[in-house]
């Protein structure tokens, strides 16, 4: 019975949110928190499905989901979204308004209608995910759990596989293909920043279309994360740029292109001769402050985002939101003479605010891989504690 874990990171962008899904360049790494999942077949023809960070738990015939021909360009997506699929898949996971809910069930069963085999269809599978990120906080816990999705179903039935004489790069971009798809279906518009950092992992420059770049030094820095707690989503904070967009172009493009250029000056600063480190992390910090700026203009901060940019600089810290904003995660940058008695003033001060403090690593591994040589139950991958996923050993990435 094949059975596996398959586990992807989720991100931090540090330039760029909402000005990259305009076709400009974002900076962005991955970070220490991930999610889980393990997929394995069973023997009764269905699928069982637990997402117990979204409260979901169903179970339904694999006969009944619908599936899709060989399209072209097989084994990589279609080109365009399959509109009836997804409106198909609405009815059929009947999930109403529970959006988050419904979202993450129609991702999932979108990709198993295009890849799911004969195989595995005469026999079911159990599929859980578990993650590290909160949800819905800007850390990408979609695109973390779209990759987990992606790659689960991809081991799962075969496509991964020597038999399909793809090589490493070529697995990778795969994942990430199909992952961008399951985004899609959970962001509307999505621009693939952050289902690329949590399948490759690392940090880098990203902009639509263009090759990757890797942005060297980027792991050196500090950073706390600050979630508020105030729930937002995604897509609703992307629509509202849009529709600022929409209405004034002309005051809007030059915004998104200053944010740009925010990201164009990262990379100076860190690839400047003669710039020493406390130069580069103060440097650094004023484009932090810039970029929050933008962001706020374009009408995505909220008062709580502004209240850990007000009690980070009354201790000289610089602040801006991550992610979509509207809520969710702020990011302070740490500077290397920053005590350790001032990191815990802030966060004191913030956590006196109900908002939640976590410092983790930036730029760690993308996607990966673990076969079981032991079948689990889900009752078991529901039980392990987060530390085990982390310490447990023989994770294949696609590097
Ligand atoms: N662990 C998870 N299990 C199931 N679905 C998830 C999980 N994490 C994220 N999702 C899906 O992603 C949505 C949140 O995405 P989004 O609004 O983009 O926030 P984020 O900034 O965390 O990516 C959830 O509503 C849900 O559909
Ligand atoms: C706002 C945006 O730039 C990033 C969204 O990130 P998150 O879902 O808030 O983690 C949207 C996108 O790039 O698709
Ligand atoms: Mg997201």
């Amino acid at each position: 019975m094949p059975s596996y874990f398959t586990s992807s990171p989720g991100k931090v962008i540090l330039f760029g949110e909402h000005a990259v899904v305009y076709g400009k360049v974002a900076t962005a790494g991955s970070l220490g928190l991930r999610s889980y999942a393990l997929i394995q077949t069973r023997e009764d023809k269905k699928i069982e499905v637990n997402l117990p960070d979204v409260q979901l738990a169903r179970s339904w015939n694999i006969n009944d989901v619908p599936r899709q021909a060989r399209w072209e360009g097989y084994p990589y997506p279609p080109q365009s979204m399959n509109a009836e699929l997804l409106d198909q898949l609405t009815k059929f996971v009947d999930l109403g308004s529970q959006t988050n809910r419904s979202q993450a069930a129609i991702a999932l069963l979108y990709l198993h209608s295009f890849l799911t085999t004969d195989e595995t269809v005469a026999q079911g599978y159990d599929f859980v995910v578990r993650s590290n990120l909160p949800v819905g906080a800007g850390l990408g816990s979609s695109a973390s759990y779209s990759v987990c999705v992606a790659t689960a179903l991809l081991q799962l039935n075969g496509y991964l596989s020597a038999g399909m004489g793809l090589d490493v790069a070529a697995q990778r971009d795969l994942v990430n293909q199909w992952a961008f798809q399951a985004e899609k279906v959970i962001h509307g518009n999505p621009s693939g920043i952050d289902n690329t950092v949590s399948t490759l992992g690392g940090a880098v420059m990203f902009k639509k279309g263009e090759k990757i770049e890797p942005l060297p030094g980027f792991q050196s820095l500090r950073f706390l994360l600050t979630n508020t707690r105030v729930p937002r989503e995604t897509q609703v904070q992307v629509a509202n740029v849009r529709k600022l967009h929409d209405k004034f172009p002309t005051v809007v493009n030059p915004m998104l292109d200053a944010i740009n250029e925010i990201s164009n000056s990262c990379k100076t600063i860190f690839s400047q001769d003669g710039l020493d480190r406390t130069q580069l992390l103060s440097r650094f910090g004023e484009l932090v402050d810039v970029n929050h700026g933008l962001l706020s203009a374009l009408g995505v901060s909220h008062p709580s985002l502004e209240k850990v940019r007000e009690i980070s600089s009354k201790l000289g810290l610089k602040s801006k939101l991550t992610g979509a904003g509207g809520g969710g995660c702020a990011l302070t940058l740490i500077r290397d003479d920053v005590t350790s008695e001032t990191v815990a003033v802030v966060k004191q001060l913030l956590e006196a605010e109900g908002f939640q403090c976590m410092e983790t690593s930036v730029g760690g591994p993308g996607a990966g891989i673990l076969t079981l040589t032991h079948p689990t139950t889900i009752a078991e991958f529901l039980a392990h504690d987060k530390a085990y996923f982390e310490a447990t050993q023989n994770w294949v990435y696609f590097v």
